[in-house]
C-alpha cells in the first residue's frame, strides 16, 4: 500500500471516531542522511570522552577479533599438522597463550567500551530532551493551540527514549562492525582470493532482498510512534476530563475507544517487529549457503593444494565472524530506522520557529508608566476567519478598562494581544509609546501581570504557588499579599497552612480559592499593568464583596483590563469597551453606556433579567 493510501485510510478512520488526533501523519521521505549528522551533532560535545572509546574500546577489540582466527590457523598449520616437520606441543601451548592474552584483551576493552559508551550515551540522551523541552518552553500559543498535549508529551518521552539505543551502544557497535566486515573481506581476499570472492558471491543478493524490506520497516515504526502518540494524547485527555467523562456516564464508551486505540498499537507493534524479524532469516540464509560454497570450494582447492587445512579452518572461522556483524547490522539497520522515525518527529518540533518572535535587538522595555495603544488592531487565529477586525483602544497609565461582550466577541484575544502572546495581523499595541514587538517578551511580561479564566495551580505548596509571582518575594511579602486579597483566611484553615501541598491544576482547592491565589500571585508580582480575565467569575457574592475592596487596593496606581461577564463588578471602571463579533461597539463609563439604550444597556438588562428569573 502506499503512504498516500496509508494516510487517507488513517485520517478517515479517525474522522469516523468519537475523538479525532490528526497531528501525526506518516510522512513519507527517504533515508535522511543529513538528518543522521545532525543527530550525531549531540555527540559533539563528548568528543574527548569518545576517542579513548574508539582507540581502546573499538579498534583494539575490533583487532584482536580479527587476529584470533590467524592464530588458530598458524596452531594448526605450524603446530599440530606442519607441512613440513613434526608437530610441535610447545609452539602449540605458545600459540594457546598467545590467544589467552588476546581473549583477555577483548574482555577488557568491551567492558571499557559498554561502560563509556553507555555513558556517553545517557548524556547526550539528557541533552536532547533537555534542548527539545527548553524549546517548545518557548513556543507560542500557536504551537500548543493545534496540538494535544499527549503529543507533546510523547516526543519529549517516547520519541527520546527510542534514540537511546542507537546512542549508547549502536554507533560504537556499527562503526565496529563496519571495521570488522572492511578487515575480514580484506584478509579473507588477500589470503586466497578466488575463495574469498566465492563465499562473499551471496552478499549481494541478501542486499537486494533486505532492501526491499527496508522502507516497509521504516514507515511499520513510524506507524507505531503514531498509535503511541495517540494513545497518550487520549489518556492525557481523558485524564484531564475525568470528571465531565463521569458526569456524563461515558466511562464505557471511553474505555472501548481506549481499547480500539491499545489494540491498533499492538497491531501496529506486531507487524513493525515481524519485519524486522524478517531480516534474521536471509542473514541465516546467506550465511549457510556461504558456508556450503566454503567447505565445497575450499576441500577443492585443498585437494589441488592451492590451500592448507589450517587456512580453510580460518576462514570457516572468519566466515562465521563476516555473517555476525552483518546480521547485527541488519538488526541496527531497523534500530536506525526507529531512531529516524523518532528523530524526524523531534526535528519537526525543534525546526518550529516561536510565532512571536523577538527581534535579534530587542531592547529590554523600561520600567513603564502605563499607558497602552491597541491601535487599529486585525488579528485572526485561523486565516480568513477574523477575531478582531480594527481594533483600537487608548488607554492612559493608571486606568482601568472594562472589556464586555458576548462569549466569542474577542475579549481574551485583545489581552492575549497585550501579552504578545500572539501578534496582531494588523496594527500595534504600544505601550508607553513603544510598539511591544520592539522590546524583549520577558521584558513585557515582567511588567504585567494576568489572573486568568483558568488559574493553573502547580504541584508544590501554596506558598511555592504564591511565589510564582515574584520569586524573591519574603514569607512576609506572600502572607501580606493573600491576607489582601482575602486568602490568608483559607489557607490558614488547610491542614499545613502556607506549606500544604497542592497537585497540578490544584485540585484539593475550590475554583474560587484558586482564583484567591491567583490574585495574591499577581499582587506579589506589583505589575504597572494588570489583566483581570474573567477573574471574579468562579467566586460567591460573599467573597466577591470582600474582593471588591481588595481588588480597589490591587488596581490602585496600575492599568487595568478587567475581562468580565458579571457585569455588576466593573460599574466603576473608567472606562467600558463593548465588543460584538471583534469590533468595538460602543465605549464609555458605566452611566454613559446605560443612557446611550445601545448594546451595554441590553447586556445589562439581560443579566438583571437573568437574575430575577
Ligand atoms: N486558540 C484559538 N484558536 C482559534 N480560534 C480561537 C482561539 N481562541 C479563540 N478563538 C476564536 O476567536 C474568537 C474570540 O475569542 P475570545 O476568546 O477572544 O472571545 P471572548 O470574548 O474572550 O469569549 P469568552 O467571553 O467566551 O471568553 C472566538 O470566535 C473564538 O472561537
Amino acid at each position: 500500500m502506499t503512504t498516500g493510501q496509508e494516510q487517507k485510510k488513517i485520517s478517515t478512520s479517525a474522522r469516523r471516531d468519537r475523538f479525532v488526533y490528526q497531528d501525526d501523519e506518516l510522512i513519507e521521505k527517504p533515508f535522511n542522511w543529513s538528518q543522521l549528522g545532525r543527530l550525531f551533532t549531540y555527540l559533539k560535545p563528548y568528543r574527548k570522552q569518545l576517542l579513548p572509546v574508539i582507540l581502546v574500546g573499538m579498534i583494539l577489540g575490533t583487532l584482536t577479533r580479527l587476529a584470533i582466527p590467524a592464530i588458530v590457523i598458524m596452531a594448526i598449520d605450524e603446530a599440530i599438522n606442519p607441512k613440513t616437520g613434526d608437530s610441535s606441543v610447545s609452539k602449540l601451548l605458545l600459540y594457546a597463550g598467545l590467544m589467552f592474552v588476546l581473549y583477555l584483551v577483548q574482555w577488557g576493552s568491551n567492558k571499557y567500551r559498554i561502560k563509556h559508551t553507555n555513558i556517553i550515551g545517557q548524556r547526550v540522551i539528557h541533552d536532547l530532551r533537555s534542548h527539545l523541552f527548553s524549546h517548545i518552553q518557548t513556543l507560542s500559543f500557536k504551537f500548543y493551540d493545534k496540538r494535544p498535549a499527549g503529543s507533546v508529551l510523547v516526543r519529549v518521552t517516547n520519541d527520546v527514549n527510542a534514540l537511546q539505543d542507537l546512542f549508547t551502544n549502536g554507533v560504537v557497535n556499527l562503526l565496529m562492525d563496519c571495521v570488522q566486515l572492511v578487515g575480514i573481506v580484506i584478509i579473507l581476499l588477500a589470503w586466497n582470493f578466488k575463495l574469498g570472492l566465492a563465499v562473499m558471491l551471496t552478499v549481494p543478493l541478501m542486499f537486494l532482498v533486505s532492501s526491499a524490506l527496508r522502507k516497509r520497516i521504516r514507515f511499520a515504526w513510524q506507524d507505531v510512534r503514531i498509535k503511541q502518540s495517540r494513545i497518550n494524547s487520549h489518556l492525557n485527555e481523558s485524564i484531564q476530563g475525568i470528571k465531565v467523562t463521569q458526569a456524563y456516564a461515558q466511562e464505557k464508551d471511553n474505555i472501548r475507544f481506549f481499547e480500539r486505540m491499545n489494540m491498533s498499537n499492538i497491531k501496529s507493534w506486531n507487524k513493525a517487529s515481524a519485519l524486522n524479524q524478517s531480516f534474521g532469516p536471509i542473514i541465516e540464509l546467506t550465511s549457510a549457503v556461504g558456508t556450503l560454497i566454503l567447505f565445497w570450494y575450499g576441500s577443492y582447492l585443498i585437494q589441488q593444494d592451492e590451500l592448507t587445512v589450517g587456512l580453510l579452518v580460518g576462514f570457516a572461522n572468519y566466515i562465521g565472524n563476516f555473517w555476525e556483524p552483518i546480521n547485527r547490522l541488519g538488526q541496527m539497520y531497523s534500530q536506525l530506522l526507529i531512531a529516524m522515525a523518532s528523530s524526524e518527529r523531534i526535528f519537526e518540533y525543534l525546526d518550529e520557529r516561536p510565532a512571536v518572535g523577538e527581534l535579534p535587538a530587542a531592547n529590554e522595555l523600561p520600567d513603564v508608566k502605563g499607558d497602552v495603544l491597541f491601535d487599529r488592531i486585525v488579528f485572526e487565529y485561523e486565516a480568513g476567519r477574523p477575531a478582531l477586525k480594527g481594533v483600537t483602544i487608548d488607554v492612559k497609565a493608571g486606568q482601568s478598562i472594562a472589556l464586555v461582550g458576548h462569549t466569542g466577541s474577542g475579549k481574551s484575544t485583545i489581552m492575549n494581544l497585550l501579552c504578545r502572546f500572539y501578534d496582531p495581523v494588523e496594527g500595534r499595541v504600544l505601550i508607553d509609546g513603544t510598539d511591544i514587538r520592539d522590546v524583549s517578551i520577558e521584558s513585557l511580561r515582567s511588567q504585567i501581570g494576568i489572573v486568568l479564566q483558568d488559574t493553573f495551580i502547580f504541584s508544590g505548596t501554596i506558598r511555592d504557588n504564591l511565589r510564582f509571582g515574584r520569586l524573591n518575594a519574603t514569607n512576609d511579602e506572600i502572607v501580606e499579599a493573600a491576607k489582601a486579597v482575602h486568602a490568608h483566611e483559607f489557607i490558614m484553615n488547610l491542614p499545613d497552612g502556607y506549606d500544604t501541598e497542592v497537585q497540578e491544576r490544584g485540585n484539593v482547592l475550590s475554583m474560587g480559592q484558586r482564583q484567591l491565589l491567583s490574585f495574591a500571585r499577581a499582587l506579589l508580582a506589583n505589575p504597572r499593568i494588570l489583566i483581570l480575565d474573567e477573574a471574579t467569575a468562579s467566586i460567591d457574592t460573599e467573597t466577591e464583596l470582600k474582593i471588591q475592596k481588595a481588588l480597589q487596593t490591587l488596581l490602585q496606581g496600575r492599568t487595568s483590563f478587567i475581562v468580565a461577564h458579571r457585569l455588576s463588578t466593573i460599574r466603576h471602571a473608567d472606562s467600558i469597551v463593548v465588543l460584538d463579533h471583534g469590533s468595538i461597539v460602543e465605549q464609555g463609563s458605566h452611566q454613559e453606556l446605560i443612557a446611550l439604550r445601545g448594546t451595554y444597556h441590553g447586556l445589562i438588562e439581560a443579566q438583571y433579567r437573568f437574575l430575577s428569573a
